[in-house]
């Protein structure tokens, strides 16, 4: 019989709950969209949630130096994300937010607003409801998901990368009126760890049972792999069958 691999496809794991972290440039968004879309999960990108309130903080003329202001209208912005991985979305009180949640003034503002204990916790809350809410499973990414937000994730991955790879994928996609140079990238993502890593509520760090990848001197697609093997291991289904990656590329949730 004639059998054609068209149609082979990763299975979909019931319900499981994956929890992607690392620091920025390791490959956590494209990694996590990817593995939801593999294997038909949702996704949901934390640090657009931070990016959104931050974008709302910068509007509306809160001094995002000021944690007591900051705490004080850390309830007032609607925020909503898709958990769509091939269109991800989010919202803030209704407009389409993705664009701007990610300039330069949102990104050299967004540690100081999400160290605010008010924040983490509004924050938290709407990624447990959405983690909680969907049937299908997910795949998370941030900072302390393995760690805070979902402590009992049924997978956790910790992603590396050196400093000089990840500056360079960064400043590969900051192309135009704000690229910067290489050392200026590697300089802000420095700045951005080291608050991140170093802030008192819930902090960047490796969950002690997440699996560290350092995707330096990897593929995205290599790191793609590995995530999706680990993932069919822990939802039980045994290694997948040997399909191309075109074959798979194509799915979506
Ligand atoms: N393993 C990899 N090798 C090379 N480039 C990568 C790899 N993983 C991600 N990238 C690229 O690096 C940039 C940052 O990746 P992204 O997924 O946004 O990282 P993060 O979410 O951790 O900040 C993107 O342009 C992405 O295409
Ligand atoms: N779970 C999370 C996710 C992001 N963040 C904050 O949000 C910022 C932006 O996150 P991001 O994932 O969009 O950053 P990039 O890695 O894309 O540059 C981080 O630098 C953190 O300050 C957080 O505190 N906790």
């Amino acid at each position: 019989m004639f059998v054609t691999v068209e149609t082979a496809a990763r299975t979909a794991p019931a319900a499981v709950i994956v929890a992607i972290d690392g620091p920025s440039g390791t490959g956590k968004s494209s990694t996590s969209k990817a593995v939801a879309a593999k294997l038909g999960l949702r996704y949901l990108d934390t640090g657009a949630q931070y990016r959104a309130i931050t974008w709302w903080m910068l509007n509306n003329g809160v001094d995002v130096a000021d944690a007591g202001a900051v705490a004080t209208a850390a309830a007032k912005p609607s925020i909503v994300s898709g958990t769509d991985p091939e269109r991800p979305a989010i919202t803030v009180d209704g407009a389409d937010a993705s664009a701007p949640i990610r300039t330069q003034a949102v990104t050299a503002a967004v540690s100081a607003v999400s160290a605010v204990p008010e924040v983490r916790a509004r924050m938290t809350d709407l990624q447990r409801e959405i983690a909680r809410s969907t049937g299908r499973g997910i795949v998370v990414e941030g900072r302390d998901i393995g760690t805070t937000v979902l402590p009992d994730a049924d997978l956790k991955i910790f992603l590396t990368a050196s400093p000089e790879a990840r500056a360079a994928r960064r400043s590969g996609e900051l192309k135009g009126k704000e690229a910067a140079g290489l050392d200026a990238t590697r300089e802000a993502l420095a700045r951005r760890d080291a608050a991140d890593s170093g802030r008192t509520v819930s902090p960047l760090a490796k969950a002690e049972d997440a699996h560290e990848v350092d995707t330096t001197e990897l593929s995205l697609e290599q790191v793609v792999e590995c995530v999706v093997t680990l993932v069919e291991q822990v939802a039980g289904d045994g290694p997948a069958p040997a399909t191309g990656t075109a074959d798979r590329a194509g799915q979506s949730a």
